[in-house]
């Protein structure tokens, strides 16, 4: 292996599990106008859930899209894919090919400042595709990011910054929780973009 090849990236997780930071694949001026153009131009909206028979909106919005306009049952809503946008299809390639996967779909987050943030949970629903790679970039405010071990409890944490890309592989999202802690120190708004594969 060679240790000064820059290319070369490490797994951040220490067992059971495949996380990469890529670290920036955007410079500043990609950043200020992809943030600029999905922030006014996406349709966003606050997602809804309905859990034990109530009914809950996040802060946070969202928007979802992909090659078709997928509709599939998620939290007892129903959610409606969205066909790529020029600008969407621009980011997916640029990810898909550091990643060396193909993707499908897209779920966008928008989160306002720190306060908004994401519950532990993985994304292992069981309409994404098996052991495949989601690939998360990250817009606008800095944030940090956290792993949970659904066994042993152990935390990885990691910064992510604006313009890099982490790529979650194999067996993650079987083993590990993640989430998106909620901070006082953030009041800029921050867009996350998550590259997956759906099967329907
Ligand atoms: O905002 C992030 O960095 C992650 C979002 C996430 O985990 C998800 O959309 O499933
Ligand atoms: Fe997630």
């Amino acid at each position: 292996m060679d240790l000064f090849n820059p290319d070369i990236v490490q797994n951040i997780l220490p067992y059971e599990g495949e996380v990469v930071y890529h670290g920036l694949v955007l410079n500043k001026e990609q950043c200020a106008s992809y943030y600029q153009n999905l922030f006014n131009e996406i349709p966003w909206e606050h997602d809804q859930a309905i859990v034990f028979g109530k009914h809950y909106t996040t802060k946070r919005k969202v928007a979802w899209f992909g090659d078709e306009e997928y509709s599939y049952k998620y939290s007892g809503v129903v959610k409606q894919a969205h066909i790529w946008t020029k600008e969407l299809l621009e980011l997916k390639k640029i990810v898909e090919e550091i990643s060396g996967a193909t993707y499908n779909s897209c779920l966008l987050n928008l989160y306002h400042t720190g306060e908004e943030g994401m519950a532990w949970h993985s994304d292992g629903e069981k309409s994404l595709e098996n052991n495949g790679t989601i690939g998360s970039l990250t817009l606008g405010a800095t944030r940090k990011f956290s792993f949970k071990h659904k066994n042993t409890k152990d935390k990885v944490d990691i910064i992510l910054e604006e313009g890099s890309l982490l790529l979650m592989k194999g067996t993650t999202q079987k083993n590990w929780l993640h989430r998106l802690p909620p901070t006082k120190k953030v009041h800029t708004p921050r867009i996350n973009l998550t590259f997956r594969t759906i099967v329907l």
